[in-house]
């Protein structure tokens, strides 16, 4: 048995995980809000619904998103005229791109973040990678492990049709791998492009149009591992829990479906109020350990879903203007990236602190949350702890 113990603590890291590097990557068609009502219409062959454009513009306004990086160009959208229509039947016209598209953008993220390692692509043991498009056999996370050669035995899983809280229940996955497998060093990816779900403007579906004003296309990458090599390694942050919840009975209030016609989308316009009266008991489990009980001691890395949902929060934890102020920046200069989001807003914060001259990369405090909510509802708290600059 004394073996089998030892055995057994031989093959778990001492540490916690940590958080290694951070690559982020668009696609480099950029889109300003001020002017694609215009765009939008025009590519959908809608420009005899003025009413219907003059709405999308006030949402696009409501929104507070000022730009962001789409895939789709109008030279894309002209040979695949179908994706233009509201509901007509797309779905394997969108699956060309999105198989071939999702590894390409994912590579790019991925080799940022493998780049600021500093090791070698043949020491990454385990791929995570989630995007809500892109299904297939072989899938994504063996076209993503082909394009960045990474070896063979590298243990890939693949996670498909979720949604925005994904960038967390990734780090929640990566921190179980690497504690559980000494010297894991775990690339976990998102990628999320939104081609499953453009679609032309139909006056009586609001939810599918604010659903166009708000999501833009991102992927990011990450690196995760226990015990850093010294002089090798340099950690961003250190996982010290992470954590998810079910919100009950709130199945239907945001959510999709996959379709002949592509991905649907849809809300309640309670979400704000939903996630704000919920997210209260997360954090204080959370914190309870640290004895934090002041949501203002913490820096925030939060999902920034859209802005009424950030003013909600702001409101019921009674939080200082600055917490949210870098989730509100990343939704205004690229969109809900949906599951991406997360991770550039983390790069942000951990780059704002350095340009700022704080003293840890957590805005200067020690403890912070990563906070990521999505169908479901899933709340996802992952509980960070910075280091010093
Ligand atoms: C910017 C929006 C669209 C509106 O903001 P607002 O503060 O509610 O603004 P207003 O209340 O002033 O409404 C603006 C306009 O919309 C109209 N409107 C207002 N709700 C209505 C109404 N239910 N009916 C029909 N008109 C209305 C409203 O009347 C008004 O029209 P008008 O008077 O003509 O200017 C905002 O609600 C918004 O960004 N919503 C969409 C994004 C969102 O909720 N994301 C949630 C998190 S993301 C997530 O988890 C993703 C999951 C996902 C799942 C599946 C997928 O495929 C992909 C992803």
């Amino acid at each position: 048995m004394g073996s089998l113990h030892a055995m057994r603590k031989a093959q778990r890291a001492q540490g916690p995980a940590t958080i290694m590097a951070i690559g982020t990557a668009n696609p480099p068609n950029l889109f300003e809000q001020s002017t694609y009502p215009d765009y939008y219409f025009r590519v959908t062959n809608s420009e005899h619904k003025q009413d219907l454009k003059h709405k999308f513009r006030r949402i696009c306004e409501k929104t507070m998103v000022k730009r962001r990086y789409l895939h789709l160009t109008e030279a894309i959208l002209k040979e695949r005229p179908k994706l233009c229509s509201y509901m007509e039947p797309s779905f394997d016209d969108r699956q060309e791109i999105v198989v071939e598209e999702v590894p390409k953008l994912a590579k790019e993220a991925a080799a940022k973040a493998i780049d600021e390692w500093g090791r070698p692509n043949s020491d990454i043991t385990h791929l995570v990678f989630c995007s809500i498009s892109g299904i297939d056999m072989p899938g994504a996370d063996y076209r993503l492990a082909m394009l960045l050669g990474l070896p063979l035995s590298v243990n890939r899983i693949m996670l498909y049709s979720q949604a925005c809280h994904m960038g967390a229940a990734m780090l929640r996955i990566a921190k179980d791998i690497a504690e559980n497998n000494r010297g894991a060093r775990v690339l976990a990816v998102s990628c999320e492009i939104t081609v499953l779900s453009f679609r032309g403007p139909d006056e009586h579906d609001f939810q599918a149009l604010a659903g166009q004003a708000g999501f833009g296309d991102g992927a990011a990458a990450v690196i995760v591992g226990a015990d850093p090599v010294q002089g090798v390694e340099k950690p961003i942050y250190e996982i010290m829990s992470a954590t998810q919840v079910t919100v009950p009975e709130s199945e239907k209030a945001v959510g999709g479906h996959l379709r002949e016609v592509g991905l649907t989308f849809h809300f309640f316009n309670q979400l704000p109020m939903i996630i704000a009266d919920n997210i209260d008991s997360s954090l204080s489990e959370a914190f309870q350990p640290l004895g934090i009980t002041d949501w203002n001691d913490i820096f925030w890395v939060a999902h920034p879903g859209n802005w009424s949902i950030m003013d909600a929060i702001e409101a019921k934890l009674e939080l200082q203007q600055e917490k949210l102020s870098t989730a509100r920046h990343v939704f205004a200069e690229y969109g809900n990236m949906q599951s991406a989001t997360v991770y550039f807003v983390m790069d942000e914060v951990r780059k704002r602190s350095v340009r700022e001259g704080r003293a840890s990369t957590g805005d200067g405090l020690e403890w912070g949350v990563l906070f990521g909510f999505g169908p479901g509802i899933s709340i996802e708290t992952v509980v960070l702890r910075s280091v010093p600059l």
